[in-house]
This record gives structure tokens, C-alpha cells and sequence, in this order.
């Protein structure tokens, strides 16, 4: 694991961003796992700023999203569909047959999960940006999850609805469950870049970083890869330096 330690939140988003845009320049058919939350969002304004700026291209990059709430109308503000259309997609020039991310509406939810994975093992994706939850969770892997498991239906823990009942009116109106690439999904990808951001990510960092194995905390799993990248700030570090 390679540690990158930069200031501040802002300078994470800016040397995450230049990270994925020379792997963009030397590949421009790319694929690009994303995630979702606060953590990647200023990596999206800089991603942005960057074609603004520059007039990067992004018309060959394929996006493939972690996750998504089930039982949120892609429409819903808080989808991840939402999400990712608004902080990102529409700022961008890639095309929208090139975006994925799993249908949490979908009749049949495990088929679903079934086209999802085949759709990262079609395409594979060369880098997947991760943040972390305070519980250690990646994507919505919640502690407990199986390394062994692709992409599934999980149930969110209640810390991780509590966590993300910021965006919504009330905790009642988080929802329960969602589709999530597994651990195995995105530990088929060829290389890992993960954020992380402020004091309420210290804790985890640091778990994470004493390099304990364990399925309680999912993101340890990452030590199991030989391309991981960590971009984290000092704030997220405060435990480990
Ligand atoms: N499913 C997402 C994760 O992909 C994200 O990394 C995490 C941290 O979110 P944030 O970046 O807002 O702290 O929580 C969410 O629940």
C-alpha cells in the first residue's frame, strides 16, 4: 500500500485527480470505478476544472459505479444515479451509455446483481476510487461481508444510515438495503485509489493502516491487493502519525 499524505481536503482531491488524469492520458479508453459521498466530490471539481481548463476529453472513459440505494427512483435527489449525474456526468463529455451503475429498482434484484457483475468482468476496470465508511465499510460492504462476495443485495448497518441520514429528511427515510459491488468485484479491478478526509475518518485509517486482515473490517481486505494507493490528509492521519 502506498501512502500519499497531503495537507488537507483540497489537496487530496487535487493529487487524486491528477492521478486519474494521467492514467486517462496514457489510456484514454480507461474504465473508472467511482464512488459516491463526500469524499470524491472535490476529486469531481477538479475533474471538471480540468476539461474547463484544458478541454480533457473524457468521450472514451467508461465509469462504473460502486453502488446504489434500492428503492430510490434514479429521479430521487438521493440516488446515486442523482449523485453522480450532478457532481459529475453532466460536466463531463462521457457518453451515458458509457456510465454504469446498478439499477436499484430493478424487478428482479438478484438478476440484477448478476448483470452488474458481468458488466465488471466485460469491461474491468483498470482504476476504482474508493472512500471509507467510519466502520471501515467500502463501497456498501458493511462489516461482516464476505471477502468472498461479488455484487450483491446487503443491508446497510444502522451507523452507516445514521452516518447518511445527512442527506435525507429523517433517519426513517434512509433506505435499508442496496446493491453493492463485493469485496471479490472490487478486488478484480487492476489498481485501487482510496481517499479519506478529516478527523471522523482517523479512526478507521488507522485500522486500516495497523494492517489487520478481518472481515469486521472490510477495507483491510485491500491489503490482500498489490495496487493500492491511499490519498489521505492529515486530519484522516492524526492517529497513525
Ligand atoms: N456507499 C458509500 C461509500 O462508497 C462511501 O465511501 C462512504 C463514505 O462516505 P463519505 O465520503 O461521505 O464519508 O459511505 C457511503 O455509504
Amino acid at each position: 500500500m502506498k501512502i500519499i499524505q497531503v495537507p488537507d481536503y483540497e489537496e487530496m482531491s487535487k493529487r487524486a485527480a491528477e492521478f486519474l488524469l494521467k492514467k486517462i492520458k496514457q489510456n484514454p479508453i480507461l474504465t473508472l470505478g467511482l464512488a459516491t459521498g463526500s469524499t470524491p466530490k472535490g476529486l469531481y471539481e477538479q475533474l471538471i476544472l480540468d476539461r474547463r481548463k484544458h478541454g480533457t476529453s473524457f468521450q472514451h472513459v467508461t465509469t462504473i459505479n460502486l453502488d446504489e440505494y434500492i428503492g430510490l427512483p434514479a429521479s430521487n435527489p438521493n440516488s446515486y444515479h442523482s449523485f453522480m449525474t450532478e457532481n459529475l456526468f453532466r460536466h463531463l463529455d462521457i457518453p451515458l451509455s458509457n456510465s454504469y451503475l446498478p439499477n436499484g429498482e430493478a424487478a428482479d434484484l438478484q438478476k440484477e446483481c448478476a448483470r452488474y457483475e458481468s458488466i465488471i468482468d466485460e469491461k474491468g476496470i483498470d482504476v476504482q476510487v474508493l472512500g471509507i465508511g467510519q466502520n471501515g465499510h467500502i463501497g456498501f460492504n458493511e462489516p461482516g461481508t464476505s471477502f468472498n462476495q461479488t455484487t450483491h443485495i446487503t443491508t446497510l448497518a444502522h451507523s452507516t444510515r445514521q452516518v447518511n441520514a445527512r442527506f435525507f429528511h429523517s433517519i426513517e427515510d434512509v433506505p435499508k438495503q442496496a446493491i453493492t459491488m463485493g469485496i471479490a468485484s472490487i478486488m478484480k479491478s487492476s489498481e485501487i485509489l482510496l481517499l479519506a478526509s478529516g478527523t471522523k475518518k482517523a479512526a478507521a485509517v488507522h485500522q486500516l493502516l495497523s494492517g489487520e486482515i478481518s472481515e469486521d473490517f472490510p477495507a483491510s481486505a485491500l491489503h490482500h491487493h498489490p495496487h493500492v494507493t491511499i490519498i489521505a490528509d492529515d486530519e484522516a492521519l492524526s492517529i497513525f502519525t
